[in-house]
């Protein structure tokens, strides 16, 4: 059996190993607290991200870099966007040959619009296996082991397939892929598109206005989708439209919980203050925008929520920004 090590020991790299270990792969958990990673190791839990989850025998979880990058046959990635450069670099040089990445992070990397796959190649080159991992996932129900199933792509269809069967079973489904390009952007949209629903439903628009945010929400996201060469069947799937429903629609999104905020009138450090985990939605969405814009591609939605996120208009004008566009045809 091959071991993974799951770099970033917060709530979906804690699910992402437990269900590594459930399965029997041994799997290091890594994160940059040395005393939280102590108590965890101790407790058999991740009391501050993750609790109630308790960890199989197979799950060790350290802050032990080196160990966990070296005693590993591949390597899964785990933390915010905006931290995977870090990460990266710091693993560069304790990389072996023949190691693997696997990424989990949903989200461009912030000021250069990259996607992940382009964030991995320009640190450590195209040479080495890569997959992203991505799909309705909330890392509690995981964590908890509820029926669960992800999106696994990669160009190497060997390595897709290493990486789903690590993950595949006891009520987890792991489908496999070769389109990275659109699980990416499926991964990264659909949290800006739940800031939006959270917004209006903060605002009591309405279930008309839910669904209608959402469809239209995954009908711009297929757009960019398809100017950056996705396949509209990924967007379609688990980790387009799946995740795309799942985060629009429940109070476990932090995506959505900042919109659900934002609409009660805080403000965006507010709101992250309050929620005290990652919203990758918001530093996400500019991105989107521009690599939208760079690509001819219109999103009337994104752009309303970089608008108010940037505190240059308010949610009632967001809202009457969106419905006073011009009628035109649905799939134009
Ligand atoms: N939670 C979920 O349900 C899901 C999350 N994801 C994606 O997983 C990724 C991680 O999010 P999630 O686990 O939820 O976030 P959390 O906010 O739960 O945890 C973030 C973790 O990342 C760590 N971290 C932050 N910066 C660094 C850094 N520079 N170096 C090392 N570790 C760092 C934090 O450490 P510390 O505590 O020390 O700050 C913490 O352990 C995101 O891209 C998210 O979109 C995908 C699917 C589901
Ligand atoms: O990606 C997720 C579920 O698939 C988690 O969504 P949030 O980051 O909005 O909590």
């Amino acid at each position: 059996m091959i071991g993974l090590g799951v770099l970033g020991a917060g709530s979906y790299g804690t699910a992402m190993a437990i269900q590594l270990a459930r399965r029997g792969t041994p799997t290091r958990l890594w994160g940059r607290n040395e005393a939280e990673l102590a108590a965890m190791q101790q407790a058999r839990v991740n009391a501050r991200y993750l609790p109630g989850c308790h960890f199989p025998i197979s799950l060790t979880a350290t802050s032990d870099l080196e160990a966990t990058v070296q005693g590993a046959a591949h390597v899964l990635i785990v933390v915010p966007s905006h931290a995977l450069r870090e990460t990266l670099e710091r693993i560069a040089p304790l990389l072996g040959p023949e190691q693997g990445l696997a990424c989990a992070c949903k989200g461009l990397e912030p000021g250069s619009g990259r996607l992940v796959h382009e964030v991995v190649a320009h640190v450590l080159g195209e040479a080495r296996p890569l997959a992203v991992i991505s799909g309705p996932t909330f890392a509690k129900e995981m964590g908890l082991g509820l029926p669960t199933a992800v999106t696994v792509a990669s160009l190497n269809e060997s390595f897709a397939d290493l990486i789903a069967q690590s993950l595949h079973g006891d009520g987890f489904r792991a489908y496999t892929s070769d389109d990275v390009v659109g699980v990416e952007i499926g991964g990264s949209a659909k949290n800006v598109m739940a800031i939006a629903v959270g917004i209006a439903d903060g605002m009591s628009l309405g279930a008309n206005t839910r669904a209608a945010l959402i469809t239209r929400g995954l009908a711009e996201t297929m757009r960019l989708g398809e100017a950056l060469g996705a396949k509209p069947e990924t967007l379609m799937g688990l980790a387009g439209m799946g995740d795309l429903v799942l985060t629009c629609t429940d109070n476990q999104s932090r995506n959505r919980r900042m919109g659900l905020l934002l609409a009660q009138g805080k403000t965006v450090p507010q709101a992250i203050e309050e929620i005290q985990q990652v919203v990758e939605g918001v530093k996400a969405a500019p991105e989107v925008l521009r690599l939208a814009r760079s690509v001819g591609v219109d999103m009337p939605i994104t752009e309303q929520v970089v608008r108010l996120i940037a505190g240059e208009i308010t949610p009632v004008q967001a809202v009457k920004n969106l419905a006073t566009r011009p009628s035109k045809a649905e799939t134009e």
